[in-house]
């Protein structure tokens, strides 16, 4: 770590850091958690409200805050981080695409190693990415692409090299221009794939939403969390699923999400099948004040995925909050600011584990907010027995749904 203090031309802001936990480390200072976070959280609430644009949060954070405090475990800073994002009114800036994508031609792809630890990262591109922005810019500018690896083992890509990314994947799916155009264009890309955070503009017309609250009763009609998840602990909101079993006309409606989402998270790993036995759709809402759900995992955080794990997640915001419960990702360093309609779908599977797809929802400071969530699983990853289920599912539904078939071919039966 010290040795990469004394390297070239490392991001002023990685030196600082990783400098920062050495030193630290070094000297052994007296470490005291409560305090250091406490700290943090504070100089990280101020910077977000007072750091004029340009300036490294980075800097502006270890200017106030009395003590270093880079070792604290993630979990806390995550937490920490989360906190202030959520305060922050703004959103993160969506990648851009149409930026010129000239030194990341297969030839040209020698990167810049930066060994740096994941909480720089965190509190570089959390809060304030578009000040982050501006130093990766610069960097790259020098250096060619920027790869940050992070200490934690798993490595992703930052801005700098985002759009060459997607620029490849895009290409390697053959895709033409008339396929790929509708997909870039009004959505918003947060991250590229392997682990896509992508945000589909006004997928749902409030039509749509009314129909799907009608089927859950209604919103004074959601019961509060079902037992295991308790109140005021991770989660603090109404929740209800839809078996599409009992609601058929939800199926057509699934499949469009199906579709997005596969667009977006590689063709083999999601499969129209997924719907006929995967789970139901969960409408949730956040009606009061402070009403969240706090840092987690859709799937298994940073696990190897057992056969029938979560690997994508759409939400669809049916009425967004005047103020607050925005979604934040603290692995991606990302705030969603979603309009009403639009659907966030992010995908988790990369190379055969779930990478730390950790996000919230912001607590609800004024107005109400409720959602629809479609988790998605592997097809291919089903038993036989859940196959054959899905048969005998399909063949009931052919008898039950009259003349219509659209519900039947929409979950491929
Ligand atoms: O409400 C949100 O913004 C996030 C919801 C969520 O994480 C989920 O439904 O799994
Ligand atoms: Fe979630």
């Amino acid at each position: 770590m010290v040795n990469s203090c004394d390297g070239v031309s490392l991001q002023p802001l990685l030196r600082m850091a990783s400098c920062a936990a050495a030193a630290q480390l070094a000297r052994a200072e007296r470490i005291d958690i409560q305090r250091d976070l406490a700290d943090l959280a504070l100089a990280a609430a101020e910077c977000v409200e007072h750091a004029p644009a340009g300036t490294a949060l980075m800097q502006c954070v270890a200017q106030r805050s009395p003590g270093p405090n880079w070792w604290l475990p993630k979990s806390m800073y995550d937490e920490a981080l989360r906190n202030a994002s959520c305060t922050a009114a703004s959103g993160s800036i969506p990648l851009q695409v149409e930026q010129p994508c000239t030194s990341c031609g297969e030839d040209k792809t020698e990167k810049s190693t930066v060994e740096a630890c994941f909480l720089v990262i965190l509190l570089a591109e959390t809060i304030l990415l578009r000040h982050v922005l501006h130093l990766i810019t610069e960097v790259s500018r020098h250096q060619g692409p920027v790869l940050i690896h992070c200490n934690s083992g798993h490595h992703r890509s930052v801005l700098a090299v985002a759009s060459c990314h997607l620029a490849r994947w895009l290409a390697k799916r053959e895709m033409s221009d008339e396929e790929v155009l509708p997909l870039l264009s009004g959505n918003k890309i947060y991250r590229p794939p392997p682990d896509p955070v992508v945000l589909w503009k006004r997928f749902a017309s409030p039509h749509e939403c009314d129909a799907l609250l009608e089927l859950a009763g209604g919103l004074p009609h959601l019961p509060a969390l079902a037992a295991g998840a308790p109140q005021g602990t991770i989660r603090r909101s109404l929740s209800k699923a839809l078996h599409w079993d009992h609601h058929p006309q939800l199926a057509a409606f699934q499949a469009r999400m199906l579709a997005a989402a596969q667009n977006w998270t590689g063709e083999d790993r999601l499969d129209p099948s997924v719907l006929a036995i995967g789970e139901p759709m969960n409408l949730a809402a956040y009606l009061n004040p402070g009403d969240e759900y706090r840092s987690h995992c859709d799937g298994r955080c940073g696990a190897r995925p057992s056969a029938q794990d979560r690997i994508a997640t759409s939400i669809i915001y049916c009425q967004v909050a005047d103020e607050g419960g925005h979604t934040t990702f603290s692995n991606g360093h990302l705030k969603i600011v979603p309009e009403q309609g639009d659907m966030l779908t992010f995908g988790y599977l990369v190379d055969g584990r779930i990478s730390l797809e950790e996000h919230s929802a912001c607590p609800v400071r004024r107005g109400q907010k409720w959602i629809a969530t479609q988790w998605y699983r592997a097809a291919g990853s089903y038993a036989t027995a859940a196959r054959a289920a899905e048969a005998e599912f399909c063949a009931e539904s052919e008898k039950r749904i009259d003349g219509d078939g659209r519900a039947e071919r929409a979950v491929s039966c």
